[in-house]
């Protein structure tokens, strides 16, 4: 009989594509969490990486039961919420945004910009914290700790921990979300904690990961395995590359969607339609507000 031994590094289980569809007004998304492949990678339900021109947008439209993450890339985002709560995000900020019991919001591009280009991560909520008040943690692109394990690679610390740099951002559902720019021929370890789900989004270049040197290219999401191993070994060749690393702690419960309402039962969203239409229960605010933006 053979003895089964944790991995050192973990390995790809998936590589899908994501090629370009529409989503909001005259949006175009790349979706990668959230596509037919990747349904619920729990705790994550769906990450876009979105390019949306002067024409287009998501304007007002309510959340319940997650949190939205937006980080921009380029070009800025403008949103308001159904609260008062507005501003700008431009390139490298991180809007993190607890919907818990209800938000109606809208998130346009500003109209003299080329586009708003960015990604847009749903993180489900675990159901002590669904009907939370919401919140905001809002962070400009200076205020995100980096870390730099060695020349040519640096690590945006959004969520979690990366060598020794941690972030701020509070987290219910235990998250780490890295940005990394490697130069090429560079190899970085990242630990992970061995009970976490991840996976990796490639913006751009190329990069290997794990111990057989699995390639993955831009727009491709890259999940990681499941089999407690604490490290992913990361490399490049020939080129630069720009990938996200996300990954967190599996809630484990009963997921039931309907649109931007993430609920534990078709009982909580048959509820959830009633207190939106009713302005009740998290959304009283939401009666006669229309965005000043959308
Ligand atoms: O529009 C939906 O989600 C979004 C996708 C993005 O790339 C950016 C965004 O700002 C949003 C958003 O604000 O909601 C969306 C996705 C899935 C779904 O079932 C919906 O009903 C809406
Ligand atoms: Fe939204």
């Amino acid at each position: 009989m053979t003895a089964t031994s944790t991995p050192l590094s973990r390995s790809i289980t998936k590589s899908v594509l994501s090629g370009e569809q529409s989503e909001g007004v005259g949006a175009r998304v790349r979706r990668s969490i959230g596509r037919p492949e990747l349904r619920n990678h729990d705790p994550f339900l769906m990450l876009d990486e979105f390019s949306v021109d002067k024409n287009g947008g998501f304007p007002d439209h309510p959340h319940r039961g997650f949190e939205t993450v937006t980080y921009m890339l380029e070009g800025q985002f403008r949103h308001e919420d159904f609260a008062g709560h507005k501003g700008t995000i431009g390139p490298g900020d991180l809007q993190w945004m607890t919907a818990g019991r209800g938000i109606v919001h809208s998130e346009m591009p500003v109209k003299s910009q080329t586009r708003a280009h960015g990604l847009q991560l749903w993180i489900n909520l675990p159901k002590e914290h669904k009907m939370c008040e919401p919140q905001y943690q809002e962070l400009l692109d200076g205020q995100i700790p980096r870390a730099t394990p060695q020349d040519g690679v640096v690590v945006k610390v959004i969520a979690g921990e990366s060598h020794g740099v941690k972030s701020q951002v509070y987290t219910r559902t235990p998250t780490m979300y890295l940005d990394f720019k490697m130069d090429k021929n560079k190899t970085v370890t990242q630990t992970i904690p061995s009970t976490y789900t991840g996976f990796l989004y490639m913006l751009k270049g190329t990069a290997y990961i794990g111990d057989k040197e699995f390639e993955g290219k831009a727009h491709h999401t890259l999940t990681l395995s499941e089999d407690g191993a604490t490290t992913v070994k990361i490399q490049t060749k020939d080129e630069d590359a720009h990938f996200v690393f996300i990954a967190g702690e599996p809630l484990k419960e009963p997921i039931v969607q309907h649109g931007p309402f993430v609920m534990n039962s078709s009982e909580e969203i048959y509820d959830t339609f009633v207190d939106y239409q009713n302005n009740k229960n998290g959304f009283e605010r939401a009666r006669n507000w229309r965005s000043t933006i959308a």
